[in-house]
């Protein structure tokens, strides 16, 4: 298994990097499309339906599938020999980060659900302050696994 990991490594590798770049889309995406469904659309209407509709497929279709590939390609590349190294920091705050970030996709699919029943209660303002968590995480991210402290 491991010689297999270290043969198709830069493979995973590439796989991750594009399920990454299709989870962080859909993650900086949905929390506008929440700002304008609060602030401009009329609870019942046909653009009510509509933006639940956008909603519901960029979450099934695009980020749950994308979520769920980053962390497969993920976890093959932590289990490739070699790869890292849990005595360094970097690995650690990765870690801390990829959970806020799985934490911040279940929080919007939650909220996902809230407009479907009617019960939104959090404001644009608010949407658009909690659109400044995925960038935060990614900055820690991208800084953890390239500079590797
Ligand atoms: C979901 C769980 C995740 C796990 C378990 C994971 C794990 C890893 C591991 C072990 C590597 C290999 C590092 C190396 O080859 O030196 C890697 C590479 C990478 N990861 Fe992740 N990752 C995850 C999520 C993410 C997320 C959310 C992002 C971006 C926001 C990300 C961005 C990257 C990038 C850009 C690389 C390539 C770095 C390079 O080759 O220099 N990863 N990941």
């Amino acid at each position: 298994m491991s010689e297999f990991l270290v043969d198709w490594y830069f493979w995973v590798k590439s796989l991750h990097v594009v399920s990454v770049i299709a989870w962080m889309a859909g993650l900086f995406y949905l929390p506008r499309l929440f700002v304008y469904h609060v602030e401009a659309v009329a609870a019942g209407s046909d653009t009510d339906t509509l933006f639940q509709t956008m909603e519901r497929r960029l979450l099934r279709a695009i980020m749950n599938p994308a979520m769920i590939s980053t962390w497969v390609m993920g976890l093959a590349l932590v289990a490739t020999p070699g790869i890292v190294d849990w005595s360094m920091a970097w690995p650690w705050v990765k870690a801390g980060s990829v959970l806020g970030m799985t934490w911040f996709h279940m929080w919007l699919a939650g909220q996902r659900k809230h407009f479907v029943a009617g019960t939104n209660t959090v404001s644009g303002r608010q949407y658009r302050m909690m659109n400044e968590v995925p960038t935060l995480l990614m900055l820690l991210i991208v800084i953890s696994v390239i500079v590797k402290f």
